[in-house]
């Protein structure tokens, strides 16, 4: 568990927020809600204030956070932002990626994320859940269930499947299920690195760790291009299969380097944005149970491998998910490098500067939303709909031309795992307080999210069953 969290959670952000040249960063890790309140409080919309030892520009509220997604004289690149935080560990994947380059690359992309892809990655992503969730060490019922690491390596387990063809983890080798393990605590490692103050490749540092856990993926994921290609598979309905495939209208393709690098970001945003968000959804309908018991009774009817229509159709579940991404983003902010000198709402922004995009205090704001730290699903139904109120106070996943292609997907995976874990337990959450989160890279839950689980017993067409995964229990 990051003992740093731990630390300056412990103490007043104010008297964090004084530390010589760690203070706003440290401010961030111990209250990150309060830190984007204070500093609009104080300094705006647009403000100023060094992190991680560099000058940033901070943008907090839906205008200022808008203006620089839209983008309107491309003064904003993703790549160098993305890239100060993250770059040498998720280097060129499509966010890093900026303007003409990102759009081919992206247009490429986007042909593995048709209507017609999803339907084919519903139809994999059903039993695959089933399975993962059987192997759950929780049959008799348990009190105090880490959810967290375990949907984790699910949802890990599902990307592989779904996305490379990879074969359901109780048909792989104990050598496969190893390697799964070291590939997930890479991905975490690269992840935690975003705040790492050493930022240079010094062994036992987490830049150290992630420079390592890069090599790691790079391999992994070079592996299952080679091996795709050898089997001559190239059209088939994986998500490495349409990008093998993917032809620009003067039929150019992605190279393999092209693919291992797109690879190692997708697979990353693909299993830990899920996996956060799904962890928010059982937390809160822990809390909720009136909540919980609607979303079962919509989806009783469902047959166990629900198709992507029948999973669209279920309105509950989709008020919860917006409500879950509302409350916790598990992107709450993103970066941006000026190319150029620019302005933000009258404020001048320097060329060259990093700039923080600050969603997460425009999904709390309550000059838009009704008691905004309150569980409120039906705020988005029809006849409320709070979120539209401003067109950018609701931005999980992002805006403009980096806007999330992974949405639908993510959908549609967090809708199964909270279905097929409705249909198998009635769950509390025994923590009385808020789940502590620590922003350290996305937000995690600290404490693994110990959840309280009730078997049903209520008889469901059996899955395959297969070995707990040795990836049980990988830190985050
Ligand atoms: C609840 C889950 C998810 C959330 C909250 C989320 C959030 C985001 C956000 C905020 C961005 C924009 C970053 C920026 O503008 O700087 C983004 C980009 C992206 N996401 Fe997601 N994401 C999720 C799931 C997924 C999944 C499942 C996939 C793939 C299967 C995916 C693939 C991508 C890609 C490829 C981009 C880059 C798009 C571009 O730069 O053109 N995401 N995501």
């Amino acid at each position: 568990m990051p003992v740093l969290p731990r630390l300056v959670a412990a103490l007043p952000p104010t008297v964090v927020g004084r530390v010589p040249y760690a203070g706003p960063t440290l401010e961030y890790l111990a209250d990150p809600l309060g830190m984007m309140q204070r500093r609009h409080d104080t300094h705006g919309p647009v403000s100023h204030a060094r992190f991680l030892g560099k000058p940033w520009t901070i943008l907090v509220g839906p205008d200022a956070c808008d203006h620089a997604l839209r983008n309107p004289d491309k003064a904003f690149a993703s790549g160098p932002g993305w890239g100060e935080l993250v770059g040498p560990f998720f280097d060129r994947g499509l966010m890093l990626l900026d303007f003409e380059e990102h759009l081919g690359h992206r247009r490429l992309m986007q042909q593995a994320f048709t209507r017609q892809r999803l339907e084919g990655y519903a139809g994999a992503l059903g039993p695959a859940v089933s399975a993962g969730l059987d192997a759950w060490p929780v049959a008799a019922g348990a009190r105090g269930f880490p959810a967290y690491p375990a949907l984790k390596q699910l949802t890990l387990e599902l990307a592989t499947q779904v996305l490379l063809g990879a074969p359901p983890v109780e048909q792989r080798s104990a050598a496969e299920r190893a390697e799964l393990t070291a590939v997930n605590r890479a991905f975490v490692d690269c992840v935690q690195a975003a705040t790492a103050f050493v930022r240079a490749p010094v062994p036992g540092t987490r830049w150290g760790r992630a420079l390592r856990g890069r090599r790691l993926l790079e391999q992994y994921a070079g592996r299952q291009v080679a091996a795709r290609r050898a089997a001559g598979v190239e059209g088939d309905d994986t998500l490495l299969g349409a990008l093998l495939a993917a032809r620009d209208d003067d039929g150019a393709t992605f190279d393999d380097r092209a693919v291992v690098d797109h690879l190692v970001f997708l697979l990353m945003a693909a299993h830990d944005t899920s996996t956060l968000t799904t962890s928010t959804v059982l937390d809160q309908l822990g809390r909720h149970p009136g909540w919980q018991e609607r979303l079962r009774e919509e989806a009783a009817h469902l047959p166990d491998r629900p198709s992507l229509a029948e999973v669209e159709a279920l309105p509950s579940f989709d008020l919860v998910f917006r409500e879950a991404l509302r409350l916790v983003p598990p992107v709450p902010v993103l970066a941006r490098k000026t190319v150029e000198e620019t302005e933000v709402l009258g404020e001048r922004v320097p060329a060259g500067r990093l700039t923080a995009v600050m969603l997460h205090l425009s999904h709390h704001d309550p000059a838009l939303w009704d008691e905004p730290h309150r569980f409120d699903p039906e705020r988005f139904a029809e006849g409320r709909r709070e979120d539209k109120r401003h067109r950018a106070q609701w931005e999980p996943f992002g805006g403009g031309v980096h806007k999330c292609l992974g949405l639908h997907f993510a959908g549609l995976e967090v809708k199964l795992l909270v279905h097929q874990a409705l249909r198998r337990w009635r769950w509390t959450t025994p923590r009385a307080t808020p789940t502590p989160l620590s922003y350290l890279s996305l937000p995690v839950p600290l404490d693994g999210l110990p959840l309280d689980l009730q078997p049903l017993g209520r008889a469901r067409p059996a899955s395959p069953t297969r070995p707990a995964s040795p990836t049980q229990g990988v830190p985050a």
